[in-house]
């Protein structure tokens, strides 16, 4: 089976509904963030105030480099993945991407009390919020398939998810 990877704005719902899939197909769910987090011993937070930005999108690169060649498996990815082009190509030789839409009110509501997403975390999380997800959302755009988690709840998303990317592979 292609690998069902996901994509979508911090707090789309990208890790919660990637373990229902994984848990649902009894297959394995592989998280870049924690890839990454195991890959240089230390939080993400903790990454971008070391390291910078710059080094946190190198390795997520390395670890993508890597996971794209597995099978079979969901792919829960960071919310800055899909900026760039190579990790989407990297992504799609083996996986469908799967973009997690939801709105900035959806996502200020979900991550409003959450302080371990350091791009949100100077100055108004609202603004940042609609800042970021205006400018990615040509990228989100890109994906092969949209899922809108502000009108489902992750379960029926896993769901949709899940018959979308059967009726796909019944195909192949
Ligand atoms: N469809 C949804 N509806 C409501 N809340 C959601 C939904 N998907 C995720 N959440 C909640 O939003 C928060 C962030 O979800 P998470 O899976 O960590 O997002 P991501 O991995 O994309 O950053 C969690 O508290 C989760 O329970
Ligand atoms: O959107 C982004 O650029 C990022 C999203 C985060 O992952 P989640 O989308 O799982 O929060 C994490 O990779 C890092 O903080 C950068």
């Amino acid at each position: 089976m292609k690998n069902i990877v996901l994509t979508g704005f911090m707090g789309s719902g990208k890790t919660t509904i990637g373990k229902l899939i994984a848990e649902k197909l009894d297959i394995e769910l592989i998280d870049t963030d924690s890839e990454v987090i195991k890959e240089l011993g230390m939080t993400i937070d903790k990454i971008f105030e070391v390291y910078g930005e710059k080094k946190f999108r190198e390795v997520e690169t390395m670890v993508i480099e890597r996971v794209s060649k597995l099978e079979n498996v969901v792919i829960s990815t960071g919310g800055g993945v899909v900026l760039n082009p190579e990790n989407v190509k990297l992504l799609r030789e083996n996986g469908v991407i799967y973009f997690l839409y939801a709105s900035a009110e959806s996502i200020l509501k979900r991550l409003k009390d959450d302080d371990t997403r350091p791009l949100l975390k100077n100055g108004d999380k609202l603004s940042n919020i609609i800042r970021l997800l205006n400018m990615r959302m040509p990228f989100y755009k890109n994906c092969d398939f949209e899922i809108n988690t502000d009108i489902l709840t992750p379960e029926l998303a896993a769901e949709k998810i899940i018959s979308i990317h059967l009726a796909k592979e019944s195909k192949r």
